[in-house]
């Protein structure tokens, strides 16, 4: 729950670009062969229209119920790794070595964020915390 509502609020790949194979029809929209079309991951996951509005707050209890339910069962509306055939290959493994280092971590320290923390998410490709992320590490 809090791997997808951090993957929800700062999505490592704010969009993806897809080329139209051949001429499509896209609800009132005709799209030529060739057009290229963006897909706003970033905004998708920051529509209230879609997550309701405490879009902006960080609450893993979203996904309590799993994705599904989260969505209200559009698939589109959650696409951290992308979707379809060209989809992300190392969705498992990201997600289960942030599991991994997550558990490790809390096994042995409690954290806060360091007042000297300045939140600042910033594209560069992808999705980075500007100046750092600066945590105060307690030994269990
Ligand atoms: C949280 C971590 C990750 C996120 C959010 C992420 C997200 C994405 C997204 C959105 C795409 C589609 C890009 C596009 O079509 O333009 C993609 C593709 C891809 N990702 Fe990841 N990724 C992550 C980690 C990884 C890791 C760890 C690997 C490899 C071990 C990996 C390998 C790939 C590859 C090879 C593709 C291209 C797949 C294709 O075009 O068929 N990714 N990823």
């Amino acid at each position: 729950m809090v791997i997808n509502e951090t993957l929800r609020l700062y999505s490592p790949v704010s969009a993806v670009i897809r080329k139209v194979g051949k001429e499509a029809q896209l609800g009132r929209l005709v799209l030529p062969a060739n057009m290229e079309v963006m897909i706003p991951i970033m905004a998708l996951h920051h529509d209230p229209q879609l997550w309701g509005d405490d879009v902006h707050l960080f609450k893993p209890e979203r996904f309590t119920e799993g994705i599904a339910s989260a969505t209200k069962y559009n698939s589109v509306a959650f696409i951290p790794f992308s979707m379809g055939p060209r989809s992300c290959v190392g969705m498992s493994f990201a997600t289960t070595e942030t599991k991994i280092a997550l558990s490790m971590i809390l096994q042995r320290y409690a954290f806060t964020l360091s007042p000297a923390y300045v939140h600042a998410p910033f594209p560069i490709i992808t999705l980075q915390p500007q100046h750092g992320i600066q945590v105060m590490l307690h030994r269990l």
